[in-house]
């Protein structure tokens, strides 16, 4: 997978990809990121890239070019990659959204600053418009590691098995279950007996009794969408019971 990220900031984007289990996957050429800055494709002395809004008002809206420029020189790199705009008005990204994109071989990921673009730029070159929330940011770039970090899980190998566990619950459309380590106590809390009986079968129908409950408590419309089976539901009247009051 290759993200092509079109920013005034790359080192921020950079940033991401440095560390972790990003870090390792980039070493492993798993995925790959290459980012192209607006600023080296300006015509003028000045590398310009905003300039004041039409209509007068406060802020400074990125101009068409060298936008444009930018843009259609990451296309001839990545001819069949998606434009996607970071924007709050964009579509919310979510878990299926994510899955979709992990699909792609490429996107190219286009971060917006000051006011944001011009209209005839997204109207012209934008493909999809892809929002993380309702809530402003200084620019796309957040959106776009947001974005990336999710789609990257998701690339065969990027996880080890160790950490694919966390994808578990979430690609089940469940929250996760509650996580335990070493010491067994702590004060007056001690480690759910079940996770030191060795029974990996009890373990595994703990686990997913406490997704399910827990996806019920704390979002049950996720619940409503996903439906659940007849043993499912059993273990739901299981952890009901175990937590009257
Ligand atoms: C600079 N702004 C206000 C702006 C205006 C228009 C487009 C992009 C931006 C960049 N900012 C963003 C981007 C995305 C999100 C989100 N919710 O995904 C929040 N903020």
């Amino acid at each position: 997978m290759r993200f092509d990220v079109i920013t005034l900031f790359p080192e921020m984007v950079h940033g991401l990809l440095g560390h972790g289990v990003m870090g390792r996957a980039v070493d492993r050429g798993l995925i790959e990121l290459v980012t192209w800055n607006p600023r080296d494709y300006s015509e003028d002395r000045h590398a310009t890239v905003d300039d004041r809004p039409y209509g007068g008002g406060p802020g400074m809206v990125m101009k068409v070019e060298p936008l444009r420029t930018t843009i259609r020189a990451a296309r001839a790199a990545a001819p069949a990659a998606p434009v996607i705009y970071l924007s709050p008005d964009g579509e919310r990204l979510d878990g299926p959204r994510v899955r979709r994109l992990a699909q792609d071989q490429r996107v190219i990921l286009l971060c917006g600053r000051y006011e944001g673009i011009d209209e005839r730029l997204i109207d012209a070159e934008v493909d999809q418009s892809l929002s993380i929330g309702d809530y402003v940011l200084s620019g796309g770039e957040l959106p776009a590691m947001v974005v990336m970090d999710a789609v990257a899980r998701l690339i065969p190998g990027v996880l080890g098995h160790a950490e694919s566990a966390s994808q578990d619950a979430f690609a089940d459309g469940l929250l996760d279950c509650p996580h335990y380590t070493r010491p067994e106590w702590i004060d007056d809390r001690r480690v759910p007996a079940v996770l030191l009986s060795g029974d990996h079968q009890a373990v595994a129908r703990w686990r997913l009794k406490q997704a399910l409950g827990r996806t019920l408590e704390k979002r049950p419309d996720l619940l409503d969408q996903r439906g659940v089976s007849d043993d499912e539901q059993a273990l739901l009247d299981e952890y009901r019971a175990g937590h009257q009051g």
